[in-house]
């Protein structure tokens, strides 16, 4: 077997006590091809931009929504700065017209405000659940490597607060930049027309407070990085911590792992400060910045009224003009700073959501014939990354037989049981399916739906969901019929846990592993497999049971693979086959492989508790 819940738990805090010390968050060995949990960041802000296209109407509402709020600011402000000024040089008092135009700017301003705000959320909490469905689907598409090779708590922190900080980038980055930029190429033309000069003490300012942010881009999303890592490790440790809580205190070690997790707590801690510390110097260098292009502003107004070339009347507006543009500029600037700490949530999200199929889809399916299915591993070679488990497997199991797969701990059963259920492809060779008189049928042809329908794994720690036993077993067929399910509870002795509409808790926590086993066989069952793969999926029950629930699952037609290592579920099996080194080392029936005094199952025996 590979990886299970309880032995996870357990093994556990002897990682996370090593990850803590050195500070970094675990990522024990990772599948084939399984990406790495940090990729680069560059360009992972522009990647974000394509999800707007589905949203091409609501995304230009917000531009233009943003666009009214900040233009109509500095358009107000100008005109009122402008009527005070006639009203003060020429004793002119404000048209009708003037204080009509004022009106409906206030009221521009004031409904633009609430519009982009509401429209600015709406857009980014629509991409949001978009991006966490892409997320979801590329977990799915690499799993199980990536889950094996990342820790569940760090993939969280990429579904759930990767994606949530990205928030900020929708809702208050693209439309306002875009207005920004538009008011302030509006504001220069007319600035250009009434004072050349103020544009000189405009333009490079804010071409200054735009730059600023990608100075130090690479620090700055260094940083940030830093941050959402603690955070994901924080994360990791913590789902683990709540998965491990019985081992945690069946062995004394709940007072350590909350030390672990305040050290891990202390390092976000320190992340997020020293990212608020050079925001805040940003932020005092942009507002230095802004000053001394206001006193510019003011010099250079001051300076054009007295040398002639700028009409007193017009000094306000002129002023109002060129100071209220530098408001949305060092906004922006703000903004820009911010979006460029995100660059590592957003190269997270780009990994997770690009993340490749390690078991490609056909280009051009191959349907399965009807009837009994067999199977045969092909010269089957596969390895995690490190040595080869599988090692030119050769095995082969006819239609409607029942072979039971033993070794010793580790010889790579497990892998074979993923192989059939294709949840990766060999390196070499080949997973087939063997029609009865046909052809065999490499796993790789066939279509997944068909394929799940068609093979069937049990582990041994299936997990149940949160629900009704009923709602457990229909997650196989949601088309069963109550006869259908009851049929299978009853096979699988599920009838005699309790009434099929109980609550089952969160993975399954108030059924024992016994009778977790048994949903999960009748499950299986709803589907009618035609290959079942039982990967020590009756370890927990007794030897009755067991002995029970294999007449029960016996059926004409079936191919199963049964990996075992009780001797009793072994010798039901109409033919064994023992793994060693990445290959078969033997195969037969029981009577003649325990015949042989030195048969690898008789070592194997002599070493497994009856
Ligand atoms: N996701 C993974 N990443 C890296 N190595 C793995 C992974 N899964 C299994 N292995 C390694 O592959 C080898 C075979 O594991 P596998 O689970 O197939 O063994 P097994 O025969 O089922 O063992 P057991 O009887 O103990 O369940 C082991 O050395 C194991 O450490």
């Amino acid at each position: 077997m590979s990886t299970t819940a309880t032995t996870a738990a357990g093994t556990t805090t002897a990682n996370a006590t090593a990850d803590t010390d050195t500070g970094t968050a675990g990522t024990p060995a990772a599948g084939p091809g399984t990406p790495g949990p940090e990729a680069p960041t560059r360009g992972a802000l522009r990647a974000l931009l394509p999800a707007l296209a589905a949203h091409r109407a609501l995304t230009a509402r917000t531009c233009a929504a943003a666009l009214l709020e900040q233009g109509s600011l500095v358009a107000l402000l100008t005109l009122a700065a402008h009527t005070v000024g006639t009203a003060v040089l020429d004793g002119r008092a404000p048209s009708a017209g003037t204080v009509t135009a004022l009106l409906a700017l206030v009221t521009v301003r004031a409904l633009m405000t609430w519009r982009e705000m509401d429209l600015s959320h709406d857009l980014a909490y629509r991409v949001l659940a978009v991006l966490r469905v892409r997320v979801f689907d590329g977990l799915a598409r690499s799993a199980p490597a990536r889950v094996a090779g990342r820790r569940s708590g760090d993939l969280a922190a990429t579904a759930m607060a990767d994606v949530e900080a990205l928030e900020f980038f929708y809702a208050h980055t693209t439309a306002q930049l875009l207005a920004a930029g538009t008011v302030l190429s509006g504001a220069t033309v007319v600035l250009a027309t009434v004072e050349p000069w103020l544009v000189a003490v405009v333009a490079p300012v804010a071409a200054l407070l735009a730059a600023a942010p990608f100075a130090d881009a690479r620090a700055r999303a260094a940083r940030g990085g830093r941050t959402r890592t603690a955070v994901a490790g924080l994360s990791a440790d913590t789902v683990e911590t709540v998965d491990g809580l019985r081992e945690l205190l069946a062995f004394g070690a709940l007072a350590e792992r909350r030390r672990a997790l305040a050290r891990r707590g202390r390092q976000v801690g320190r992340a997020q400060r020293s990212e608020a510390t050079w925001e805040t110097v940003a932020a005092a260098a942009r507002d230095l910045l802004i000053v001394l292009a206001a006193l510019g502003v003011v010099a250079t107004v001051a300076h054009s009224v007295t040398s002639g070339r700028l009409h007193g009347a017009w000094a306000p507006a002129a002023l109002a003009l060129a100071l209220s543009v530098l408001g949305p500029v060092a906004e922006s600037a703000r903004a820009l700073s911010q979006a460029v700490a995100l660059r590592a949530a957003a190269s997270r999200v780009r990994a997770a959501v690009r993340a490749p199929a390690l078991a490609p889809p056909p280009a051009a399916p191959r349907p399965l014939p009807p009837g009994p299915l067999g199977v045969r591993l092909h010269e089957v070679s596969f390895g995690y990354g490190g040595a080869p488990v599988l090692d030119g497997l050769r095995l082969t199991v006819p239609p409607g037989r029942t072979l039971a797969l033993v070794g010793a701990s580790g010889a790579g059963k497990s892998t074979c049981a993923h192989l059939l259920a294709r949840f990766w492809d060999p390196s070499a060779g080949a997973v087939q399916l063997l029609p009865e008189g046909g052809d065999p049928v490499d796993l790789r042809e066939v279509d997944d739906a068909e394929l799940r329908r068609a093979v069937v794994l049990v582990g041994q720690d299936t997990p149940l969901f949160h629900g009704t036993l009923a709602e457990n077993l229909r997650l196989a067929a949601p088309d069963a019929d109550g006869s259908e399910l009851a049929a299978a509870a009853r096979r699988c002795g599920v009838d005699r846990i309790a009434p099929l509409d109980t609550l089952v808790g969160e993975r399954g926590a108030t059924l024992s592993g016994g009778q977790r086993a048994r949903v999960a066989l009748a499950r299986a069952l709803l589907v009618r497999p035609r290959v079942l793969v039982l990967d020590e999926s009756t370890a927990h029950l007794d030897n009755a049971g067991d002995a029970r629930l294999a007449t029960a699952l016996a059926a004409e037609g079936r191919t199963t693979i049964v990996i075992a290592h009780r001797p009793a579920t072994i010798r039901r099996a109409d033919r064994i086959a023992v793994l060693r080194d990445g290959r078969v080392a033997e195969e037969g029936t029981w009577e003649e492989l325990t015949a042989r005094p030195d048969s690898a199952l008789n070592h194997l025996l002599a070493t497994t508790p009856s």
